[in-house]
């Protein structure tokens, strides 16, 4: 975006006044023009703050992108991922469920249904309890040991899709370093019947192969100090088969990873196995069909009727134009309440940089903190300060249509929170209107009470719904809020698939390691970390104190 861009949408915002939403919203056909249906998603941005010129004005920011052709680019595996010199084709992924024809290189498509056809053996051996590719029988547990994408993807769909469970796998997930995690498994699960899959794209990050090897000590353990036998109990997911296998994971549980595909978006891949082996093939592949539903929209649909263009532009717009730093995603369904955990990673991964690629600084603010919880827990907690609060948050409120039980009156009540949220933060309550509500006391008391429940209004809100949560509309909904970054990463000229700033940390993390553990002097850190180190060394429990597991 160019200053002169950003001024304009500024000036366009300016335009619309305070009471900007209660006016929109006064047109009965502000629904009808602002809302749109995709397959199961319908999206309703008539609670965005934008009229027709705003949105005429976003749309000259948006020509000035050509993101038809960069789009298409990504599509047909360009090299778009310039910092690492990598293709960006997650898309293939779920090409095949698609309607139009791939644009993706054949000899990507055809791994791509190689590595589809080899979960699907894994998946039915598992499933089945048989042992097959080395795999111990009587399979009951699945421990998915990853982190970042390489677990925020299968948590959320595994939790999500419970209902859509075949047979009797449980799915764990394990990904922080933190002890509590793995102790608490290896006290409630049978290690000869608990299938790790040990999911990197790298192989090399730190929290997953300590676990992976704290696990694998439990199985060996089990299996009195037989290496061997233990070994058919481990999956890998990766990029780095030579790491797989140096970890002593043989080929034939091997699946591939590609450079191709950003651990963010790469549920779609083997690394959605946890998702596989919880739902069963077929219905994995209805999931990766709600993702092709979504990339087909996308190629296809006019701008002004493209969700995800459309998604993008509101976020600019907030972020932009009305200088809003906040994103907070709320799902009335707690099956969806790893969601907000997901998008962060989706959305702040790839768009929280401020240089563009060709290392200039970016022109204006780019990604805002997204956070969020299930409604409507939040609106006993953290909705106080959405209503009242000094900054206003935009909300993406995600609700389903029908419920998968039978509890109509619940569902019901859950959906009228969420409908009656989203109005207040629109339309508030003006000092009047509380001032007339205040019966009590003196006009002096009622001016102060009333001032206290006063609510500005004028807050955004986009409502998404489901028709019902299906590994389809699933799908869609994760497609949607890719698509919805990558527009964004045009419009505000960032690298959306790269992570560079996720590695400095890396590396101190690895320099204080040995000084935590007394091997190396702590002269070269920083005063402050220096302090803390001390103050952990003086008070710690040696780990030959510590209870074993
Ligand atoms: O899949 P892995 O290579 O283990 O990477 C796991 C995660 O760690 C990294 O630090 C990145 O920030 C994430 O983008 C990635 O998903």
């Amino acid at each position: 975006m160019t200053p002169d861009q950003l001024a304009d949408l500024r000036r366009a915002s300016e335009r619309l006044g305070a009471d900007s939403l209660r006016r929109l919203l006064a047109d009965p056909d502000r629904f009808a023009a602002w809302s749109h249906r995709v397959g199961p998603l319908l999206v309703d941005f008539s609670r965005q703050r934008l009229d027709g010129a705003a949105l005429d004005a976003l749309g000259g920011v948006l020509a000035g992108t050509d993101w038809e052709a960069r789009r298409d680019a990504m599509f047909r595996g360009e090299t778009i991922n310039a910092s690492e010199r990598r293709a960006v084709l997650h898309t293939a992924l779920r090409a095949r469920q698609a309607r139009l024809p791939a644009l993706a290189p054949a000899a990507v498509l055809g791994e791509i249904a190689e590595a589809l056809q080899r979960i699907e053996k894994l998946v039915a051996a598992v499933q089945a309890g048989r042992a097959e590719h080395g795999l111990p029988p009587g399979i009951t547990d699945v421990v998915n040991v990853g982190i970042g994408g390489s677990d925020l993807g299968p948590r959320l769909a595994v939790e999500a899709l419970d209902r859509f469970r075949t047979g009797r796998l449980t799915c764990h997930f394990l990904a922080n370093l933190d002890g509590e995690g793995p102790a608490r498994l290896m006290r409630t699960l049978d290690p000869r019947r608990t299938l790790v899959l040990l999911v990197s794209k790298s192989f090399t990050t730190q929290e997953t192969l300590l676990n992976g090897q704290v696990l694998r000590d439990w199985i060996v353990a089990a299996y009195d100090g037989d290496a061997a036998a233990a070994q058919g109990h481990f999956v890998a997911v990766t990029a780095n088969a030579a790491a797989a296998h140096a970890f002593g994971i043989a080929a034939e549980r091997t699946l591939p990873m590609w450079d191709f595909v950003g651990g963010r978006y790469s549920v779609w891949s083997a690394v959605g196995l946890a998702l596989a082996l919880a739902i069963g093939s077929e219905a994995f592949t209805a999931f990766l069909h709600g993702g092709a539903l979504i990339d087909d929209h996308f190629r296809t649909a006019p701008w002004r009727t493209n969700l995800p263009v459309l998604m993008a532009l509101v976020g600019i717009w907030n972020r932009n134009a009305l200088d809003l730093p906040g994103l907070a995603v709320i799902p009335y369904c707690d099956a969806l309440r790893e969601l907000p955990a997901f998008l962060q990673q989706l959305e702040m991964e790839s768009l929280g940089k401020s240089v563009r690629p060709d290392g200039a600084p970016v022109a204006q603010a780019t990604v805002p903190v997204l956070w969020g919880n299930v409604g409507s827990n939040a609106q006993h907690a953290f909705f106080q300060a959405l209503h009242q609060g000094t900054d206003p948050v935009p909300v993406d409120f995600i609700g389903v249509i029908r419920p998968d039980h039978p509890l109509g009156a619940n569902h019901r009540a859950l959906l009228a929170n969420m409908l009656a949220q989203a109005a207040a933060l629109a339309a508030g309550k003006t000092f009047e209107e509380a001032l007339a509500e205040a019966r009590e006391g003196s006009e002096a008391e009622r001016r102060v009470l009333a001032a206290q429940r006063t609510f500005p209004g004028n807050r955004p809100s986009t409502t998404i719904l489901l028709d019902v949560l299906t590994p389809e509309s699933l799908g869609a909904l994760i497609a949607l809020y890719e698509h919805k970054v990558f527009v964004q990463s045009l419009l505000w000229e960032v690298n959306a698939f790269d992570q560079w700033g996720v590695e400095l940390g890396k590396v101190l993390a690895k320099a204080i390691l040995p000084v935590l553990s007394g091997e190396a002097d702590p002269a070269a850190l920083d005063a402050a970390t220096r302090g803390l180190v001390a103050a952990i060394r003086t008070r710690d429990v040696r780990e030959r104190d510590m209870p074993a597991p």
